[in-house]
């Protein structure tokens, strides 16, 4: 077991050199504190969910590996992410998606279930101190026709996705109103062609109407908050999307909503974080998908890698957080489900953490005045702070483990709990 005393002790010693280059850990680690990451709830099953956990993915969206313990039951997915949040620093969001209501027995379609089918979820996350978001389901289901649902040529297809995106929308607020506290309502819509289209616009025309629809109950934003995410392609929708990054863009900005940036979903040649400032310099808010692609939109555990580095560094620097809630995506069933939740979101905790130990201020300064060169000596220098005993001594303070202490924790879990169910 990590000693308590070193970590207290190697924390000082980091606390001095921070205070040498201005920066004030006291105060970093309190603003981490209180910045809430958003957890996929699907890591836990493989996306099979409640309402029809026999049905096969689609959207073009896939989960690998056969890891044993899965949770099956809504009981058992929540002590699954019971036992994640304990080893998980702060507190912390979930998002849901509408797959995942509970019908206390009753067989419900995705287009009838209501808030009534989430009080479970409040309970819970009101007990925990958890914020709950939201994701319509707009994949998986017979009711896709041709990879197409609210862009469909077909009304009858169209209006039974818009009734399910009603739904979502009344659910998204029910948890608002519950928790007091803003729910994003994370719109994701498969739609798209394997094969070149003859025409591009009329769908996004038929998206578009699909949206405003969905769109004319007015709920208060205080309680929930639509955002859009685009795609740049799927497997089977190789060749065009209607939702692609450039329409939610436009669609975010005309109608005042959120904008969602699955940072999976871009071309590998491209750097995401540039979107943040650009969008945001119009938009409302900013709603993310943090995410680690392999070589495509491969929905692997995030690392703390430079591309997270880097949408942490945008959001910090520009002073963005209060405009953006950061959700994670993904679904890895090669490892245990319970440790992809800890290791994916401690390592968005600890880009985030890295960015916030920088003297901004001055770093801003010095760029305005031309001084590229402290700029560069700076930042570079920055890189080998001792950044990781503020990481202990902030897990330290929030009871969790520190260091491999949490796998220990986990492997007992997994033991005494995830390894029986089957
Ligand atoms: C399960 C999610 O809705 C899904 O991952 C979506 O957010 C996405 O990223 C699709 O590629
Ligand atoms: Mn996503």
């Amino acid at each position: 077991m990590v000693s308590e005393k070193a970590v207290e002790t190697a924390y000082q010693v980091a606390k001095e050199r921070y205070a040498e280059v201005g920066v004030d850990t006291e105060k970093v680690l309190k603003k981490l504190q209180n910045i809430r990451v958003s957890l996929p709830c699907w890591q836990g099953d493989d996306i099979h969910g409640f309402l029809t956990p026999d049905a096969a993915l689609s959207g073009g969206i896939g989960v690998s590996g056969n890891y044993p313990g899965i949770a099956r039951t809504p009981e058992e997915l929540t002590n699954d992410l019971d036992e994640a949040f304990k080893l998980i620093p702060a507190k912390q969001r979930l998002q849901l998606h509408q797959i995942y209501a509970v019908t206390d027995g009753k067989k419900k379609d995705v287009s009838e279930v209501g808030p009534e089918d989430f009080k479970f979820w409040v309970d819970w996350a009101k007990k925990n101190d958890i914020y709950l978001d939201f994701n319509p389901t707009f994949f998986s289901s017979p009711k896709v026709k041709e990879n197409m649902t609210l862009a469909s040529p077909e009304k009858s297809v169209r209006d039974y996705w818009i009734q399910v995106g009603k739904n979502a929308r009344a659910i998204s607020n029910y948890f608002g109103e519950e928790q007091k506290a803003q729910s994003i309502d994370n719109f994701w819509i498969m739609d798209g062609m394997k094969d070149e289209p003859i025409s591009r616009l009329d769908p996004r025309e038929r998206l578009i109407d699909s949206l405003d629809q969905i769109n004319e109950e007015k709920y208060d934003e205080k309680n929930t908050m639509e955002s859009y995410e685009g795609k740049l392609f799927g497997t089977g929708v190789e060749s065009y999307t209607v939702g692609s990054h450039l329409f939610y863009n436009n669609y975010a900005l005309t109608r005042g909503k959120d904008w969602c940036m699955d940072i999976g979903h871009f071309h590998e040649a491209e750097d995401p974080s540039d979107y943040l400032s650009s969008f945001l310099a119009f938009g409302k808010g900013m709603f993310l998908h943090l995410s680690r692609p392999v070589h495509w939109d491969s929905d692997h555990v995030p690392a703390m890698n430079d591309m997270l580095i880097k949408m942490m560094r945008a959001l910090v620097r520009d002073n963005l957080l209060s405009k953006t809630v950061i959700g994670l995506d993904f679904f890895d069933a090669s490892i245990n489900r319970v440790s992809a939740w800890v290791i994916g979101t401690r390592s968005a905790q600890k880009a985030l953490l890295l960015a916030l130990l920088a003297p901004i201020d001055q770093l801003k300064d010095a760029e305005n005045h031309y001084d590229y060169t402290l700029r560069l000596a700076e930042t570079e220098e920055l890189k080998s702070f001792p950044f990781g005993a503020v990481w202990d001594e902030f897990c330290l303070r929030n009871n969790v483990p520190v260091g491999m202490d949490w796998y220990q924790e986990l492997k007992d879990y997994e033991k005494n709990v995830q390894f029986k169910r089957n």
